[in-house]
């Protein structure tokens, strides 16, 4: 700032500003000043500037487009075409707009020294920066220290130097400063409808809002220096890295998807002797199990479960100590035609909505949410982002939709999910459902429905029949799993159970995790439930009377 200060206070700024003011007198100055490259949106901002005049023809001969260009920092085919197409559209304005007096675009296209830049920028009514890709910028900081000047300036002008300073930011969103410029126009620059409206609204905004606008902005670029920044930046990175001396880090993923995880030192491999000693050791066990990408790998065409894990499964269900529950977000007609062959074991459909405690037993519905009027809201945007996303589509569940893109492109999927759940979470504000991410899909469910509540449920069941677990065993690979993680850890540790069980929570995947305990893929997970069966006493048994109380007298 005191740089730029200083270049204000310069006499050869000053009558350079006359010199200019003079020249635009009755005009309004539009400045825009940017390296001549690609991104930064010259040619779209000139067509802008031609919607303007095309929609508001009483702005003709009475607002000029100054557009200094720095000499480009590279060369090459694109940049020369980038530079011949802003002359052929600013050739065409002022064709069609101009006169023999008045250009309103006018391209100053030579090396520009800092007094006249600052006398240009002390001149514009308005700035705009309008890249469609871009690092900080300075230029919107610079017009509004310009706009303010200096007592020196003031006096060499013969301005009151309590005179109003008003100032006008037009400033692509895809900018470093937009976000800190929280009184500029923020456009998106390829939308050339937008940027000219944005620059209408700036020429035509009342002064007394251009004042409290520059104000607001003066005070923030008089107040935020680079050492500001710099110290800022420091404190955020050793906030973010307090904890990573306690922490291992392990490199993940490949090519873009390439990421750094931190885990704490506890996280460690499940072995199967471990599980299996304290199996051994305990008497009442719950195990849950997720399904994709817990016992069916996530990559799998054929999603039923394989014969070993039917076989692991009845296994486990035949051990009169073992409650062993399936908590899945499939639909509850898929999994009980999976484990038509599995009688005794406990199946959780659509995250909880669903539940059942063995094939002979009814399905006992939450009565959490009983609303399910979103579904109508939900679909038709869900719809659309099907039909603009190939290889995307829509799954109807009973009690949730959602929407998968697997089979889309990787990236453009991947964005289109963010988006759609930013959409949806919007339009779902004040309904009783929520959106959430899991892989490779976005699925709106009810809200309070989670894997964590069926979790709770079992082990209260057990709790409150005089069974009271002690071991529990989790095992999950999503987000949704991390529920169930959380909910075991809570739940266990209420004080109406007599002694801790034996808590094993385990992830799929080494990944940040609520989890203690990781296994590598699906593999490891059969491996380690087939230890466990081997140690299991083989005994049927009927079915979990005696832990079997009503599901909504536990969850009312
Ligand atoms: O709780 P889970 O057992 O892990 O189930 C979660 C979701 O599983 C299904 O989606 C997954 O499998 C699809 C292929 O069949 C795949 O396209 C998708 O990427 C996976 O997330 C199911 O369709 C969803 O309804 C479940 O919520």
């Amino acid at each position: 700032m005191g740089r730029l200060d200083s270049v204000l206070n310069l006499p050869s700024t000053s009558s350079k500003l006359k010199e200019i003011q003079e020249e635009f007198k009755d005009r309004k100055v539009i400045l825009g000043v940017d390296d001549m490259d690609i991104f930064k949106g010259i040619n779209l901002k000139f067509l802008a500037v031609e919607q303007l005049l095309q929609q508001n023809p009483d702005l003709k001969g009475k607002v000029v487009l100054v557009q200094i260009v720095n000499p480009a920092r590279g060369s090459g085919k694109d940049v020369q075409e980038a530079k011949n197409e802003a002359y052929l559209i600013a050739q065409r304005i002022n064709a069609t707009y101009g006169s023999s007096h008045y250009r309103p675009v006018i391209i100053i296209d030579r090396p520009v020294p800092r007094f006249e830049k600052s006398a240009y920028y002390a001149v514009a009514e308005c700035c705009i920066v309008n890249a469609v890709r871009d690092g900080m910028n300075l230029v919107p900081y610079k017009y509004v220290v310009c706009r303010q000047g200096t007592a020196k300036l003031d006096e060499a002008l013969g301005r009151q130097s309590d005179s109003p300073r008003t100032s006008m930011l037009v400033v692509s969103e895809f900018i470093g400063c937009s976000p800190s410029l929280s009184g500029a126009i923020r456009v998106n620059p390829w939308d050339i409808d937008a940027v000219a409206d944005a620059l209408n609204l700036a020429l035509t905004m009342r002064d007394s809002e251009k004042k409290l606008r520059h104000e607001k902005h003066y005070r923030y670029v008089s107040s935020h220096d680079v050492a500001y920044w710099a110290r800022s930046f420091m404190q955020d990175l050793e906030r973010a890295c307090k904890d990573h001396y306690t922490k291992r880090c392990w490199g993940i993923g490949l090519g873009l998807g390439f990421r750094v995880i931190s885990l704490s030192h506890g996280f460690r491999k499940l072995s199967v002797d471990h599980i299996v000693s304290a199996y051994k050791r305990t008497n009442r066990r719950a195990i849950f199990l997720d399904y994709d990408g817990t016992i069916v790998p996530q990559t799998s065409i054929n999603k039923t479960p394989s014969p070993e894990v039917i076989s692991v499964l009845n296994a486990l269900c035949n051990d009169t100590k073992n409650i062993v529950f399936i908590v899945s977000g499939r639909a509850r007609d898929s999994l009980s035609d999976w484990f038509a062959s599995c009688k005794m074991l406990g199946l959780a459909a659509e995250h909880g909505y669903f539940l059942r405690w063995n094939s002979d037993s009814e399905w006992e519905t939450s009565h959490l949410s009983a609303d399910l009027d979103w579904k109508q809201i939900v679909e038709p945007v869900m719809q659309s982002y099907t039909e603009a996303t190939d290889g995307s589509n829509i799954e109807i569940k009973e009690s949730a939709l959602v929407w998968h893109h697997q089979d889309a492109d990787p990236d453009f999927g991947s964005c289109q999910a963010k988006e759609l759940l930013d959409h949806l979470e919007s339009v779902l504000a004040n309904e009783p459902a929520l959106v959430k991410r899991g892989q490779h899909i976005v699925e709106v469910k009810p809200q309070g429905v989670t894997k964590g509540l069926v979790a709770e449920k079992v082990l209260l069941n057990m709790v409150n029949g005089g069974n009271p677990p002690d071991f529990v065993m989790c095992i999950g690979d999503d987000r949704s799993d991390e529920d169930m993680f959380e909910s075991i850890l809570s739940t266990v540790s209420c004080p109406s159970l007599p002694s801790a069980p034996e808590i094993f929570a385990c992830t799929v995947g080494r990944k940040p995790s609520k989890a203690k305990y990781f296994l590598d893929d699906t593999a490891d997970v059969v491996r380690l439930l087939q230890g466990l069966a081997a140690s299991s006493n083989p005994k049927p048994k009927h079915h979990h009377a005696q832990f079997q109380v009503s599901f909504e007298s536990i969850v009312s």
